[in-house]
């Protein structure tokens, strides 16, 4: 019988079709600790994490038994996967299921920074009427910024809202983009220049940690808005800070931080700055998606095991 470890909150619907299959399930919401899960780790054959969970070499060293490690989201960034290949351990995740979860609070985060909405509501509680005057994103440029599934997702919707889209990757996607009524470019500082809006969805990578810098920073349109709801390690949030408050950039919208969740002075500043609209990591945190990545990730479970016919990508 295979033994499942949960270390963060999924979907038990999910964890229900591994019951059906005979898995015993053990969810240790305490367990993300990497001190705790290394011994925690012993006599399971599987590990289901999302971001919370830090799975690193030491972990995947103490494991005895350990055959799969399932990320029950999109993002890989953490989990050690060059260890996990020495090991022979295979890590599968579900990057479709959240696409719409998060391409949808990118939508409401550009509406919101554009209409000023998180400042009249914050002068709301203070008592204060407030009757800001924003802008509209239909007519304007969007830059999406990595056009994996979720750029391409945003991208829809975005045209769909009447935005002119231009997006980024470093794989020539001219077709896909093409498709979808988007302009497309192999070179960041092409894609950012004109942008009103400058949307991020690039994994985090060696090649991508910081690709958002100072001196890319400089290199947009004045008063842009810049939306992260892929990692915060993708962006320099000090020269965020910096642009925002020279008023270079005329607002952002984050859902994602260097450190979750955000402790650090310039952090904190960052996310109380009045032209900002900031959340804790909640772009695939919709019931839908939620039940969706559980099912995927169950599925994938079993055909990474041999149990169920498809592909393990
Ligand atoms: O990469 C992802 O799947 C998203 O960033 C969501 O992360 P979470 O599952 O930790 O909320």
């Amino acid at each position: 019988m295979y033994k499942v470890l949960v270390t963060d909150k999924v979907h038990e619907e999910g964890l229900n079709i591994l019951k059906r299959n005979g898995f015993e399930v053990v969810v240790d919401l305490d367990a993300y600790r990497p001190e705790v899960l290394k011994e925690r780790i012993k006599g399971f054959d599987v590990l289901i994490v999302r971001s919370r969970t830090k799975v690193r070499r030491e972990v995947i060293e103490a494991a005895d038994r350990l055959k799969v490690i399932a990320r029950a989201g999109s993002g890989l960034d953490n989990i050690d996967l060059e260890a996990a290949r020495e090991k022979g351990i295979k890590v599968v995740n579900a990057p479709d299921a959240l696409k719409n979860a998060v391409a949808e609070l990118v939508i409401a985060m550009m509406i919101v920074v554009a209409r000023k909405a998180m400042y009249s509501y914050r002068a709301l509680l203070e008592g204060k009427w407030e009757k800001v005057m924003g802008t509209e994103i239909a007519g304007k440029k969007l830059a999406v910024i990595g056009f994996g599934r979720i750029g391409r997702e945003v991208t829809k919707k975005a045209r769909e809202l009447g935005m002119d889209v231009i997006a980024y990757d470093v794989i020539d996607m001219s077709d896909v983009a093409e498709e979808l009524g988007a302009k497309f470019t192999k070179d960041l500082i092409e894609a950012i220049r004109d942008a009103d809006f400058v949307t991020l969805h690039v994994p985090l990578t060696p090649e991508t940690r910081n690709l958002i810098n100072k001196d890319v920073i400089e290199k947009m349109k004045d008063g842009v808005i810049i939306i992260n709801a892929a990692r915060g390690e993708v962006m320099d949030y000090k020269a965020l800070l910096e642009a925002l408050e020279s008023g270079k950039v005329g607002g952002a919208a984050l859902d994602v931080y260097p450190e979750e969740p955000p402790q650090s002075e310039y952090l904190l500043k960052l996310i109380r700055h009045p032209n900002v609209f900031a959340t804790a990591h909640i772009g695939a945190q919709t019931k839908e998606a939620q039940r969706r990545t559980s099912i995927e990730i169950a599925h994938r479970i079993l055909q990474a095991l041999g149990i169920e016919r498809g592909e393990v990508t």
